[in-house]
């Protein structure tokens, strides 16, 4: 019997997802502006904003999962806290896990009814996320907020939706405290 290295290696409590089999993708805030309620003019558009780290199956074979790592920036937008696109899954049977490593931060979910609401996101925190509820997470640390995530490969992202029918709550901070806005 052979026996082989891993394709992927996740250092869970401080480090990233590597291997070869990991695609890595970068969010700047010139392709993120439009998440935030405004432009910060002050903020240069090659910022990183947040990092995707993606183990892959590759192929959309149904019951095949991905495993990713999304690290978030503690980067602020005129005091609005960083955060992803978020969206909803194409295939609504599909749900998802998160698990929180570093830092500290929101999963903002939307039911198709709109209603918000979050759970807090912590080293340790693990959520389940069901396949009809749209997701995002929000940065209200510090440092890099680092969570990572369980989908089956098929459930595709909706971002035409969330677009059309976006988040009715947005999250900002200043030095003391953190204030949620609701449409
Ligand atoms: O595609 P978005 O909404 O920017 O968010 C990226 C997120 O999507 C996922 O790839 C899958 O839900 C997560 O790993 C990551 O947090």
């Amino acid at each position: 019997m052979k026996i082989f290295e891993p394709k992927a290696k996740h250092d869970f409590m401080n480090g990233i997802l590597q291997g070869d089999a990991v695609e890595k993708s970068v969010k700047l805030y010139k392709d993120a502006k439009h998440f935030y309620k405004n432009v910060d003019a002050d903020l240069r558009d090659d910022t990183v904003m947040y990092e995707v780290y993606l183990y892959s199956k590759g192929d959309d074979k149904v019951g095949n999962l991905n495993w990713g790592l999304t690290v978030l920036k503690p980067v602020s937008v005129l005091g609005e806290c960083n955060m992803t696109r978020g969206h909803f899954h194409k295939d609504l049977n599909c749900a998802e896990f998160y698990f929180g490593f570093a830092g500290k931060g929101l999963l903002l979910l939307m039911d198709e009814d709109g209603t918000c609401y979050s759970e807090k996101v912590f080293p340790g925190s693990v959520h389940h996320i069901d396949g009809r509820v749209a997701h995002r997470l929000i940065n209200i640390g510090d440092e890099d907020m680092k969570v990572g995530a369980c989908w089956p490969v098929q459930s595709g992202h909706d971002y035409e939706r969330i677009e059309k029918f976006p988040f009715k709550a947005r999250i900002y901070k200043d030095a003391n405290d953190i204030k949620v806005e609701e449409e």
